[in-house]
């Protein structure tokens, strides 16, 4: 289903509710009543720990959202903060939540909210003030200036749709980042990637700069001030890891194909990898003691030098399958100590999707060479580029970045590319799809980057559809290799299947009893846009559903607590929109729910992957709607029976009768529906369906 019809859903909602709004606005004001009539007693507030409040301080208008400075006063203002951030509780019904001094708290804890934000260090900086807002409820939330004038924008937002936010009404840190806002336009403000983050020209001495300016630019709108706190250096941090899962050994048992010409034979055990002494510790103390097969093929290829594009199933160990031969590469080497320097060449280049599975990979990577001198930095949108610039010129052997900031700090003359031997593209048909590909171009044609002859490049993903292995060709020697693992595009067989059909507007209730059923256990929740993220995660806090969210729309620093609290379990429910679907590895996620079908199979594929991680049983559940779903019938029925999942008789019949010619159908039972596309057959997503062919509505996520 479209925006458009469930926006209609909710409207009724709006228009009711928006009025109720206005007269708090009016009759109590921010130097009114409501603000100074917080509920005395806990218990009139606070159900808790509340699971509202969890989800509101988890960024959604929470405390700190509200400019809540003072840890003393944190949890009353949490609490009062939470409460007024769901006074959308009126705008949605209001359910459960009868008592009338909740409702005065409600509106009192957002004009508190309101006034704290405004308050704020940084008050008045972000006029949109949306700061001390939930964005989705833009009726009178934390809208205004300081002096409560509307100004046009703020007309604009109150008749734009309680949820038909507009990215800039999203906010809430007031502590210090209002300025951060994302009323500007530069790159941070969500543009997806090629759109408004960066456009680059495509000649000229500097081609390969900025032309916008992305965060770069004085013009484009505020600065974006967010520095990530850094990880925990403790040994047991690094090294925390969560445990193998009952079917992780029958890994074993899948079959792996490798095309291509002379490939070294596949190791048995670590030991066969000859890797350095301190490698090895590492390994062992990441608890890895036995390969998956990704692993047992791309390491002995990696060290024998050849390209290769690896397919293989979601939560396999694709990352160490590249992080371990390249760090034995540079051990071997003898790689230089990172050491302060304006302008650093690192050794290898990471790029990937999104900002937190870079972050992911960084962080495997540090842990890999603890105790070696390779220095690993990360860099990726949303966070302060002095901030990435700093952590560069203190060293920097392996980079991890999303494109955008990639292409940003080369622009800026902070990295240099000259000593790249290895690239690797994480997500690899997600990389070179429409979205990143012509970026990616411009990287390998970036001044300095040593042609693919002499780099090593290498290439990741579970899914490869058939047209962008095409596109990888231009990046790899014409001899690298293809490794398959599985199923290309094949959804991991650790993950239980079943897809329901369920209607639009009979979903927010199917959804909340599955997830009453589910209870405490840890479940992301995917739906298409980023406002009914917003929307849902609303929803379900008012169901008393300890909920969070994370799409493209919210502050890095948002984005960031969220995923925090979902993987504390702090919040055990994540509303996410695809920008959490890829290499996102969260210990113990037992459900993924597709309140939304994606648009594409890949897509499905990735996102069901978020659990059955390595070696551990998950279940994803997807809601099936008739009115919109029925193109995905088909590879939905193909992925179901490949993973050796009951296909129900109805979805059998629509892809039955939607069958399009063309689709690979008589794959169905082969262990290899995708293979090397230089060998000519077609591909499991061949369909019509693969992420590169349909337009992905997300696109104007902020990934990167
Ligand atoms: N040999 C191993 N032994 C034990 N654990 C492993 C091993 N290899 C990887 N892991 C762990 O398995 C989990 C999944 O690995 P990883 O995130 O690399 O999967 P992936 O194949 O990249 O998944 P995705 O396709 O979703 O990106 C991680 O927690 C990782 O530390």
């Amino acid at each position: 289903m479209g925006d458009e019809d469930w926006e209609a859903e909710i409207n009724p909602h709006m228009s009711s509710y928006v009025p109720i709004f206005e007269k708090d606005r009016y009759s109590s004001g921010e130097n009114g009543d409501n603000f100074n009539r917080t509920p005395t007693s806990s218990s009139e507030m606070d159900d808790g720990p509340s699971r509202r409040d969890h989800f509101m301080k988890s960024g959604f208008a929470s405390g700190r959202n509200f400019g809540n400075r003072d840890a003393g006063e944190s949890n009353k203002r949490d609490n009062t903060s939470t409460m007024g951030g769901f006074g959308v509780g009126k705008s949605f019904g209001n359910r459960g939540f009868s008592n009338s001094k909740f409702e005065d708290g409600d509106s009192s804890g957002f004009w508190r909210g309101y006034r704290d934000g405004n308050n704020s260090e940084a008050s008045g900086t972000s006029r949109r003030g949306g700061r001390g807002s939930f964005r989705g409820c833009r009726g009178g939330f934390g809208l205004g200036s300081p002096n409560n004038d509307l100004d046009p924008d703020e007309c604009m937002q109150r008749t734009g749709g309680l949820f038909g936010s507009r990215r800039p009404a999203l906010s809430g840190t007031g502590n210090g980042d209002t300025s951060q806002s994302r009323s500007g336009s530069g790159s941070e403000r969500g543009g997806y990637k090629g759109l408004n983050e960066e456009v680059i020209t495509g000649s000229g001495k500097n081609s390969w700069k900025s032309e916008a300016g992305g965060e770069s630019s004085d013009t484009q709108g505020p600065k974006v001030t967010y520095i990530p706190p850094p990880p925990p250096e403790d040994e047991d941090s690094i090294f925390a890891h969560y445990q193998t899962g009952i079917n992780f050994d029958k890994y074993d048992t899948i079959l792996v194909e490798v095309s291509g010409h002379d490939a070294p034979p596949a190791i048995l055990t670590f030991e066969e990898a000859n890797l350095c002494q301190t490698l090895n510790n590492n390994i062992a103390k990441a608890g890895y003691t036995k390969l998956t097969p990704v692993q047992k093929y791309s390491i002995p290829i990696i060290l024998a030098g050849r390209d290769l594009m690896a397919c293989a199933q979601t939560g396999s160990g694709k990352t160490a399958a590249f992080l371990l031969p390249i760090l034995a590469h540079m051990m071997h080497d003898g790689i230089t100590a990172s050491r302060f320097k304006e302008l650093q060449e690192p050794e290898c280049l990471i790029v990937a999707p999104t900002r937190e599975l870079v972050n992911q990979i960084y962080l495997e990577a540090r842990k890999f060479s603890f105790g070696t001198c390779v220095r690993a930095v990360v860099i990726y949108g949303g966070t302060q580029l002095g901030h990435s610039i700093r952590q560069i010129v203190q060293g920097c052997n392996i980079l991890c970045a999303t494109p955008g900031r990639l292409m940003d700090i080369i622009g800026k003359e902070k990295i240099g590319l000259k000593q790249i031997k290895y690239l690797v593209l994480d997500e690899a048909d997600r990389m070179l799809d429409m979205g990143f590909g012509p970026e990616m171009k411009k990287l390998i044609s970036c001044p300095g980057m040593p042609s693919k002859e002499q780099r090593q490049t290498l290439m990741f993903s579970a899914t490869f559809p058939e047209e962008i292995q095409r596109l990888a060709a231009e990046f790899l020697k014409s001899n690298y290799l293809f490794v398959a693992v599985g199923q290309v595009g094949g959804a991991c067989r650790d993950v239980q299947q079943t897809v329901l059909q369920v209607g639009q507007f009979s979903k927010r209730e199917k959804l909340v009893e599955i997830l009453r059923n589910i209870g405490d256990e840890r479940t992301m929740v995917f739906v298409e846009t980023k406002k009914k993220a917003d929307f849902i995660a609303t929803f379900l806090c008012q169901e008393k559903i300890s909920t969070t969210s994370i799409h493209g729309d919210r502050e890095q620093r948002e984005r960031e607590q969220a995923l925090g609290d979902f993987r504390c379990g702090k919040c055990p429910v994540l509303v996410a929109t695809s920008v959490a679907a890829r290499g996102l590895d969260i210990e113990n996620v037992q459900h993924v729910i597709n309140f939304d079908l994606p648009s594409t199979i890949d897509e499905y594929v990735h996102r069901i992957g978020r659990t059955g991680r390595c070696g551990n049983t998950g279940r994803a559940i997807s809601f099936f709607d008739l009115e919109s779903d029925n193109h995905l019938a088909q590879p939905l029925v193909k992925v179901l029976t490949d993973a050796q999942q009951d296909v129900p008789a109805w979805l059998e019949e629509i892809a039955f009768s939607t069958y399009i010619p063309g689709f690979s159908g008589s794959t169905r039972g082969n262990v290899f529906a995708s293979v090397d596309t230089r060998k000519g057959k077609s591909s499991l997503n061949t369909a019509g369906f693969s992420s590169s062919q349909v337009p992905n509505p997300v696109d104007d996520e902020s990934w990167d």
